[in-house]
Parts: structure tokens; C-alpha cells; sequence
């Protein structure tokens, strides 16, 4: 029986999100970000725009069958033409220094109609059959904004289990194997040696990579770090009070012995960085009954952390469920562990959360 190796997939997905990262990097830089409110109060700005139609474009050019759940829609952009404008000049600007790569992903898109049907072409229902592709053009769009971390993630879903997974993390320090840093508000971006690139197939365990302009660098494997005490563990958590309870938080960490304070990250970055062993736990603690998490927030970190060594489940203890829709529905919360210290975090958190 032929076995799938998703080499293809992840050969794209990581050349797509190196371009929709420049992208990013470039409207960090030089543009006012264009930020407008979406229907939830949530802000989306022209780089979420542009960095979702890059990738989609990538994707469809390679692999025309396949659906794809992605965060933004083009419905203000089909509304406020100076803003489209602004992004299409961004698309057209954005390539991959490296030819062959620039080819790989099927060169740029046509023209600036053309960029609005990529965009909403992002609008899959998700669910537990076929190929699927999850993006997040830019996840932590506050931390962006503020000059901290965020990540444009994507990852490849097969039947509803998450099979490939990309992190660019252009704020991220490349060396940062030790320590984990909180980075909030800083204008770190461009800064000599910032941007790392994460990745994991199923089976095959997580990489990370410099994320720079030209051939993708070479590979190193990550791996989470061992904790031998608990106590002595580091956890990170949202910057956003709003995203995640950091009351809980405390008293989950107090209960542990920890007395370390929280490193308070934006986005997907607190997956890649405890995968890499800057830290031991994420946790994210429901604050509204009501909200449920989407999968493009959590498909690739999900799986980069358990294929180096981790657990990732919501505050229950059960898996993440990618399979049931754009949502996970079936989940409350994430915390994400070392394989051998997961239990011990859960019975602390369901101790805090079931005295609520
Ligand atoms: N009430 C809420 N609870 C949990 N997550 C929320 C939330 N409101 C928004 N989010 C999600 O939190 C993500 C950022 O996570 P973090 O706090 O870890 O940086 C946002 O992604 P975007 O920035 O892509 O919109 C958004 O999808
Ligand atoms: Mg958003
Ligand atoms: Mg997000
Ligand atoms: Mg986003």
C-alpha cells in the first residue's frame, strides 16, 4: 500500500508561509496596517488580507482539489476599494527571493478581482472527510499590531487529523532554545536574527528552521524539554486577558508549586516555543462560556508540540477535535504539556476549574 509522505505538502506550506510572511513583515514596515474591526469587534488589517491570498493562490496552484478553512473573508475589501488597492499592491510586491521556490508556488495571482475570489475561497466548512487545509493568516493580529509575536500558520487536515503543520514566527528570536521570551510590545521584527519557521508531518517529529528571504535554511529537530519537577516549570498564556483566563492561570500554577510568573505571549508562537523547550506549558483557559475556539488558531501548534514530545488536549483532558467543522466545538480551552506531565497539570486544572 503506498503510504502518503506529505513531502509535497510540506515543501509547499512552508515556501507559502515564508512569502506570506514577508508580506507581513513588509506592511509592519511600511504601511499604516490598514486595520479595520470585523463583525466580533475583532481587528483584521491588510496583512491578514494580503498574507490569506498568497497562500491560498500556493495552495490552489499545487493541489486544486482540496478545501480550504481559512480565518478572512473579502467582504470589506469588495466594499472599500482604496483598501483593496492597498492590499493587491502588497500581493504584487511579495516574492520569494529564491526562483525556484517563487515557481513552486505558482507565481503571483492575476489581478486584483482575482485576489478577492482567492481570499473567499478560504470558505470551507471544515468536517471530518478529505483534505482540508487550515490557515491563519496572521494569528495574534493584537501582538501584530503591538510589535509582539504572531504567527501565519497552515496546516493540512486528512479526514480530520491534522497530518502537516507550519508556524512562520517572524518576531520569534532564532536562538532562543533556553529561554523563553516574552516579547508584548516590543518593535522586534527585522531585528538580526529574528524569525523561525516551524514544522511537523505526523510520524516524523517537529523541525524549526531560520526563517529568512532567500532557500529555505536547513532543519534542526526540536524537542520539548524534560521536566523533572513540576514546580519548576515554566507556563505561558495570552497576552489578552480577553482570549484567556489568567486568574485561573495563577491558581492552576500555584497549585503546581509553580512560582515562576507567566511568560504572556500572542498567537501560535507559545506552541512553537514550548515545542523547541523555551518553556514547559500552554495554557488557555476559557473565559466566556460561550466561545469556542476555531481550528485555524490551533491545527498546526497541536500537532508541531505532540511530535516533539507533547500532549496537547483541551482543559478536559480529551484531544483536540479538528473533525467536527471551522470550530472545536467539542473542546473548551488547551493545555498543552511534556506527554509525562500532562495528567498532573490536568488534575490541577480540573481542581481549579470544577470549584468555579
Ligand atoms: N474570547 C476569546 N477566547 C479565546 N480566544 C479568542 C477569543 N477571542 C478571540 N480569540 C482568538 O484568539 C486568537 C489569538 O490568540 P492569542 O491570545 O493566543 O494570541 C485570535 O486569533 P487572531 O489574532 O488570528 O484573530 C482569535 O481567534
Ligand atoms: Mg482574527
Ligand atoms: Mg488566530
Ligand atoms: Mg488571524
Amino acid at each position: 500500500m503506498a503510504s502518503a509522505d506529505y513531502n509535497k505538502e510540506l515543501h509547499i506550506a512552508l515556501l507559502a508561509v515564508q512569502r506570506a510572511s514577508l508580506l507581513t513583515k513588509s506592511v509592519f514596515h511600511s504601511h499604516s496596517k490598514g486595520t479595520l474591526d470585523k463583525a466580533d469587534a475583532s481587528p483584521v488589517t491588510i496583512g491578514d488580507f494580503g498574507a490569506q491570498a498568497l497562500i491560498i493562490s500556493a495552495l490552489q496552484h499545487n493541489f486544486p482539489g482540496d478545501e480550504i478553512v481559512a480565518e478572512e473573508e473579502a467582504k470589506d475589501l469588495r466594499e472599500k476599494n482604496s483598501v483593496k488597492q492597498t492590499v493587491w499592491d502588497l500581493v504584487q510586491q511579495a516574492k520569494l527571493e529564491d526562483k525556484s521556490g517563487e515557481e513552486a508556488l505558482g507565481g503571483g495571482i492575476k489581478d486584483a478581482d482575482s485576489m478577492l475570489d482567492i481570499i473567499d475561497k478560504g470558505d470551507s466548512k471544515g468536517g471530518s472527510k478529505g483534505r482540508i487545509w487550515a490557515i491563519d493568516p496572521i494569528d495574534g493580529t493584537k501582538g501584530f499590531l503591538r510589535g509582539g509575536q504572531y504567527a501565519v500558520c497552515l496546516a493540512l487536515m486528512v479526514d480530520g487529523d491534522v497530518k502537516v503543520g507550519v508556524l512562520g514566527c517572524p518576531n520569534l528570536p532564532v536562538d532562543d532554545s533556553e529561554a523563553l521570551t516574552e516579547n508584548i510590545g516590543a518593535d522586534a521584527s527585522d531585528a538580526e536574527g529574528k524569525g523561525v519557521l516551524f514544522s511537523a508531518v505526523q510520524g516524523k517529529g517537529a523541525d524549526s528552521r531560520p526563517l529568512g528571504k532567500g532557500a529555505l535554511a536547513k532543519e534542526s529537530k526540536i524537542s520539548m524539554k524534560a521536566v523533572s519537577n513540576i514546580s519548576d516549570a515554566t507556563f505561558c498564556e495570552s497576552v489578552e486577558a480577553g482570549h484567556s483566563s489568567q486568574g485561573d492561570a495563577a491558581n492552576i500554577a500555584k497549585k503546581l508549586g509553580i512560582t515562576k510568573p507567566s511568560v504572556r505571549m500572542d498567537s501560535q508562537a507559545k506552541y512553537g516555543s514550548i515545542a523547541r523547550g523555551a518553556g514547559d506549558l500552554y495554557l488557555r483557559l476559557p473565559v466566556k462560556k460561550d466561545y469556542v475556539e476555531k481550528i485555524w488558531d490551533h491545527a498546526a501548534g497541536d500537532l508541531i508540540v505532540r511530535e516533539a514530545g507533547g500532549q496537547v488536549t483541551d482543559v478536559e483532558g480529551k484531544r483536540l477535535d479538528f473533525s467536527v467543522g471551522r470550530t472545536l466545538q467539542r473542546n473548551k480551552g488547551v493545555i498543552a504539556a511534556p506527554k509525562d506531565v500532562h495528567d498532573t497539570v490536568i488534575k490541577a486544572v480540573s481542581e481549579v476549574l470544577g470549584g468555579k
